[in-house]
């Protein structure tokens, strides 16, 4: 080959090299952007395009939201799944507010849809006379805030044994008697932390299930927003495949603080199918977390058990399932309960994704939900926003309903 020929072809080879290192640079958002690692993390990980054909389906690359050269194109015996921005260049993602502080800052709006039963129940505590009628007041006052029978059968009871030794109205010393009682019932000691690291050299696997309506959609936006304020790699896995619309509300949600979605744009899709290349995804991508969306509908209880075991069941022939979230409306009360309870039946739930808690004078549904089914409120839903959602602290829930 004549010199000149090579000195052009050196040249235009390192002008391509150059405008690649320029674009990757400018694509960087956060520590790691999804689905962009430039190498692997471990000498024996997979290629990033994974070859077609498995059982499953096969999975095209697919990259992070707006990556330049991004196939969205995933198919399962028929089913086209995509990416949620199919390639456009999207370089203003959201900065979500950070974490810490929220519930604080959220306070205010917790303390004003439930400050009638912290209110209440400190003038009743605050009488001259606490005698049996008030007593009752009392017991009502915290059944009315679905505080459950038996939580509220117990803090009276203390409460009752504690105003007798210590035989004080001063309304600092009640105040303080009363959260002591309260937080006991919240109860500070359950692990309330997400599962969202990677471990095992694979994502963490998170399933968010829920009866349609609750909030289970937006709380899976909010969660994503609140890992990546994390710095947190993020995959989400839209596996309600029983709306289209949903998926399509799920992966604005991601799109807008860049966090890609794997859906299926078919109806009736099979939506094990969706999470399991979801999964792997997830996997061969190296992110964090994944989160996978189900549909819940749970008028036909035998479906919904088979549908929501199957994902589980075809999920964990890649990874296990590090967290299932429950999410539950505060305000449908008795309702939430009945639905924890089937759900419960179903998958072995990890954690109480409580929304909407600040649209209800309901709080004490906390204690009843935990108390029911042995697992900790993790996270609570304080509004529309997309930030309106704050890991749940007991102490901080406490003083919000009696400051
Ligand atoms: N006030 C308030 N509204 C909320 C909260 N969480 C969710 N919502 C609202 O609840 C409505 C239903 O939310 P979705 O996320 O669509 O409910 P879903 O359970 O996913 O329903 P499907 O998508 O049909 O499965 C929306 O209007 C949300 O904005 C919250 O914490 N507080």
């Amino acid at each position: 080959m004549p010199m000149d020929q090579l000195i052009i072809i050196i040249v235009v080879a390192a002008v391509v090299l150059l405008v690649g290192v320029g674009a990757a640079f400018l694509l960087r958002g956060r520590k790691t952007p999804p689905g962009t690692y430039t190498s692997t993390r471990d000498s024996d990980d997979p290629p990033l395009i994974s070859k077609p054909g498995s059982a499953q389906g096969s999975v095209d690359t697919l990259e992070r939201p707006g990556a330049p050269g991004s196939t969205d194109t995933i198919t399962d015996d028929g089913t086209e799944l995509v990416d949620d921005l199919g390639g456009k260049v999207d370089l203003d993602v959201e900065r979500p507010a950070p974490v810490l502080g929220r519930l604080a800052r959220l306070r205010e709006r917790l303390a004003r849809s439930n400050n009638a039963l912290g209110k209440g129940l400190l003038a009743l505590l605050s009488q001259d006379k606490i005698d049996d009628d008030v007593w009752d007041e009392i017991e009502e006052t915290l059944l009315l805030a679905d505080l459950g029978t038996e939580p509220t059968l117990e803090l009276v009871d203390n409460l009752k044994r504690r105003v007798k030794v210590e035989g004080s109205r001063d309304p600092e010393q009640v105040r303080r008697m009363l959260k002591e009682e309260l937080l006991a019932l919240v109860d500070p000691t359950m692990d309330r932390s997400l599962a969202d690291d990677r471990h095992d050299g694979r994502p963490s696997i998170m399933m968010v299930v829920g009866v349609n309506g609750v909030g289970k959609t937006t709380t899976i936006g909010k969660v994503a927003r609140v890992l990546v304020a994390e710095d947190k790699d993020v995959l989400l896995g839209a596996a309600d495949t029983f709306r289209a619309a949903a998926a399509e509300q799920l992966a604005t949600w991601g799109a807008r603080v860049g966090v890609p979605t794997v859906k299926s744009d078919i109806d009736g899709a099979d939506p094990a199918s969706v999470a399991y290349e979801a999964v792997k995804a997830g996997i061969d991508q190296e992110v964090d977390v994944v989160m996978i969306d189900t549909a819940g509908r749970l008028q036909n209880k035998v479906g919904l058990m088979d549908e929501l075991g199957k994902i589980k069941r075809v999920v964990e022939k890649l990874a296990e399932v590090d967290e299932v979230l429950l999410v539950l409306d505060a305000t449908t009360g008795q309702n939430g309960l009945n639905q924890a309870k089937v759900f419960s039946e179903v998958v072995k739930v990890t954690g109480i994704v409580l929304t909407k808690l600040d649209g209800t004078a309901k709080g004490g549904i906390v204690v009843a939900i935990q108390r029911q089914l042995g697992v900790p409120v993790k996270l609570v839903g304080l509004g529309e926003g997309p930030d309106d959602l704050a890991p749940f602290d007991a102490q901080g829930f406490v003083d919000a309903l009696i400051d």
